[in-house]
């Protein structure tokens, strides 16, 4: 056969395959309905583990490696269970509309962009994007009612907490509604046949920066310019049209600015994943079919062992803590809010009595929202 119709044959397969892979996507929607019609739990990887070890065996004679085929289902079964998911919550807050306004920082092709396009595209019909420059404009979007949600990042595997964001929650009365994970790589990105030897300036946001910090180090002579976001930097670039001026960003987001990758992989952390939470004016109830997260604030006062009195309370009640974190309270020099993400329904009464303990136990407690878990841990196959 020529390589073109080598080719034809490829393209023809790959939409089957596309074909066949929104059929299962169709399929596993009717399954989530079938599931709440029987107060069954959305996740289930004993079914996981058995589909995996089936299509290990089929995969075989075919000369498709189990660690082929384990990569492959991994990625389609997360799908699934977060189509299921959306749906589920679809249905008990009437969620999906045609149309939702969305507030992230930066415009088109910067990471919040991105992470608001993977949210969203599940859940409405169509995203009116709202691009802010800073967070605090995109917090006021929400409140004010020019935007349905905010996306923003609160944290990321190589620069740890954005206390911006967490400070901003503190003073809201917006509640958490959703989170998502998503995966950060790191390019440097220039104008066509940009020298990077040549290069005098770099330009991003400052998050970005601080998680690129060590190769930056390796530069020398080289000027960090910050910016709103990492596609503000994208478009100093592509206006300034000079090959000694360069961005920092992701290859999709600087390709939508013309701009091509210099070098790939600069983050501290190998691993580099950035985890945002979707913010709105209501609250939303979390199925009892599907994990949830609540995300709460407490003031415990300075007393000896006031905190660790009040992480017993959650103890006691079996909940366990994802996430600890604290932060200055203005106007009271040293003393500090804690913010904690737990594994529970607001509604379980497991979690209410705990709120309710604390509530008599520490000085402040505020719930920031009770939203589902977007981590869906691959199934392990048990030999
Ligand atoms: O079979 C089910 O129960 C499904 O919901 C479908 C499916 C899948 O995609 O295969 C998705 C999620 C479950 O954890 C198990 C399997």
């Amino acid at each position: 056969m020529e390589l073109d119709q080598i080719r034809t044959a490829i393209s023809d397969t790959d939409q089957q395959l596309l074909g066949l892979l929104a059929k299962r996507r169709a399929l596993a929607l009717a399954v989530a309905e079938a599931k709440l019609s029987q107060n069954k739990p959305i996740r289930d990887q004993k079914r996981e583990q058995e589909l995996l070890l089936s299509l290990i065996e089929q995969g075989k004679p075919l000369g498709l490696d189990a660690q082929y085929v384990t990569r492959i289902y991994h990625v389609i079964i997360e799908d699934s269970v977060l189509q299921q998911q959306a749906k589920v919550q679809d249905q008990l807050n009437g969620e999906h509309t045609p149309a939702v306004r969305v507030a992230f920082l930066g415009g088109q092709g910067s990471y919040s962009y991105w992470a608001t396009q993977k949210y969203f595209t599940r859940r409405a019909e169509r995203i009116i994007e709202l691009g802010c420059d800073s967070f605090n404009d995109i917090v006021k979007a929400v409140e004010t009612g020019h935007a349905d949600y905010a996306v923003l990042p609160i944290e990321n595997t190589s620069s740890g907490s954005i206390n911006e964001v967490y400070d901003l929650l503190q003073h809201t009365r917006l509640s958490i509604v959703g989170e998502l994970t998503h995966p950060i790589e790191h390019c440097l990105l220039g104008l066509p046949g940009t020298d990077l030897s040549k290069v005098r300036q770099v330009c991003s946001h400052p998050q970005v920066i601080a998680q690129c910090s060590q190769f930056l180090l390796g530069l020398t002579n080289v000027k960090i310019e910050y910016c709103e976001s990492s596609s503000a930097a994208f478009a100093k670039v592509k206006a300034l049209q000079d090959p000694t001026i360069i961005a920092i960003g992701g290859e999709e987001g600087g390709k939508l600015y013309g701009l091509e990758v210099l070098t790939r992989e600069l983050a501290n952390q190998k691993q580099n994943v950035s985890r945002f939470i979707v913010v709105a004016r209501k609250p939303v109830q979390v199925a009892k079919a599907i994990p949830a997260k609540t995300t709460f604030i407490m003031y415990t006062g300075q007393q000896p062992g006031a905190l660790v009195e009040a992480l017993l309370v959650l103890k006691q009640h079996g909940i366990s803590m994802s996430k600890l974190e604290s932060r200055p309270i203005p106007g009271n020099p040293w003393e500090e809010m804690f913010y904690v993400d737990v594994s529970a329904n607001l509604n379980d009464y497991a979690m209410t009595r705990a709120l309710e303990e604390l509530n008599n136990l520490t000085k402040f407690v505020k719930v920031l929202g009770c939203y589902p878990s977007d981590e869906v841990t691959p199934t392990e196959i048990q030999a």
